[in-house]
């Protein structure tokens, strides 16, 4: 059993859209497919995969060094003990080998991007749904036949008005969301809260409406948001400051009284439990959105799981950044609180399985071998455009 080859395309999902930092005019996506030499079906297993929007595609960093330390490994150190299966922590450490700790930049997107497939390809072999071997393998045995899903949306865009804004999220809960979430910091505060007051008009209460700053604001900025958005009651006020601000963040956490979310540019474990100890999260309200396809992949994201619960953080509060059907499936076999969905928005990335639609806010996920990619044509178009 061995990897034939690996390839990597940078493929862009570029838009006129903006948060409170960026802009998505050059926004790109690496794509990689590995392929092997296992058959099922008659043809060789490839795992797919790709990493997260919001960080560009690191080609460097896979084509200079993770694909040829991957394709340079040996047997026994990508197998399983049986040698019935490739051994994804056995592969991290394969990939990881010569890298120094500390420092996560966007290695931990290339890891994540290679991760993906690989789990991708070893539920493929095993011939069962990625969340299914991970409830069997990793979890309690249960799955989440329906998985909360809300959407994300809510940009500014060039010409972009209030009707438009509640046009959109009219027709997010139109096609069967419960909850949905827009952009803030990009604008002035009086605007912002006309904004949102607007979206308030369509949804049936603050409950239904989550907030995103994108890491704008300072602690002041922040903390006066927050008062002004307070009676609002709103489904939770995301990303308030810069994501490795935890005093920021444990500051605010006094001064805000309902849910607070962060964490989708956390990129390790040591990132994720610094949150913990020292960013004043509460784990009887808040929300935590790690994205493993950004931050070094599921092996990584297992250990925060395991150090969560330490913390006496459960997996609900779980609710993973990037609206991948990669944290669908973990959200379905390791039991969180659900997952992001961009109805739209990054396509062919964003969204699920064709003809799975979402029903008073929960998905369904197919019953196909691996992640299901193969369920989601356009996407599957894109993604079989490489590999052997
Ligand atoms: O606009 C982005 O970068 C995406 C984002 O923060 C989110 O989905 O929460
Ligand atoms: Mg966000």
């Amino acid at each position: 059993m061995k990897i034939v080859s690996i390839d990597e395309k940078a493929v862009p999902i570029s838009s006129d859209i903006r948060n409170a930092f960026i802009d998505f005019s050059k926004m790109n996506v690496s794509i990689v497919a590995i392929t092997t030499d296992v058959i099922r079906d008659g043809k060789p297993v490839v795992g797919y995969g790709f990493n997260s929007n919001g960080r560009y595609a690191p080609t460097g960093l896979l084509r200079e060094r993770f694909v040829p330390r991957l394709l340079d490994a040996k047997q026994e150190e990508i197998l399983n003990d049986e040698g019935t299966n490739f051994d994804p922590e056995k592969i991290f450490r394969v990939l990881m080998q010569n890298e120094k700790p500390g420092g996560h930049g966007e290695r931990p997107v290339a890891v994540g991007t290679l991760d993906m497939a690989v789990w991708d390809a070893v539920a493929k072999i095993e011939q069962k749904p990625l969340y299914q071997l991970l409830a069997e393998q990793y979890g309690d045995g249960d799955i989440d036949e329906n998985v909360f899903v809300y959407a994300a949306g809510g940009y500014y865009l060039p010409d972009k008005g209030i009707p438009q804004l509640q046009d959109e999220m009219e027709a997010y809960l139109d096609q069967g969301y419960t909850h949905v979430k827009m952009k803030v910091g990009g604008a002035s505060i009086a605007e912002d809260l006309k904004r949102i007051e607007a979206v308030l008009d369509v949804v049936p209460s603050g409950e239904h409406l989550m907030v995103d700053a994108n890491g704008r604001f300072s602690l002041d900025e922040a903390i006066t948001f927050g008062e002004r958005i307070k009676d609002y009651g709103l489904f939770w006020y995301e990303e308030a400051g810069n994501p490795l601000d935890y005093e920021l963040q444990a500051e605010l956490s006094k001064q805000y009284p309902h849910a607070l979310a962060t964490g989708e540019n956390l990129f390790s474990f040591q990132d994720a439990r610094n949150l913990i100890r020292y960013g004043g999260m509460d784990p009887k309200k808040d929300y935590l959105q790690f994205d493993c396809a950004l931050s070094y992949g599921l092996v990584e994201y297992m250990k925060i799981v395991e150090m969560l619960k330490e913390y006496d953080w459960s997996p609900r509060n779980c609710i993973p950044h990037g609206g991948h059907q990669m944290s669908l499936n973990i959200a379905a076999g390791l039991g969180l609180g659900g997952n992001e969905s961009y109805p739209g928005v990054f396509e062919p990335f964003g969204g699920f399985a064709d003809n799975y639609p979402v029903e008073n806010g929960y998905v369904k996920l197919p019953d196909v071998p691996g992640i299901g990619f193969e369920a989601k044509g356009n996407l599957y178009e894109t993604l079989r455009s490489i590999g052997k």
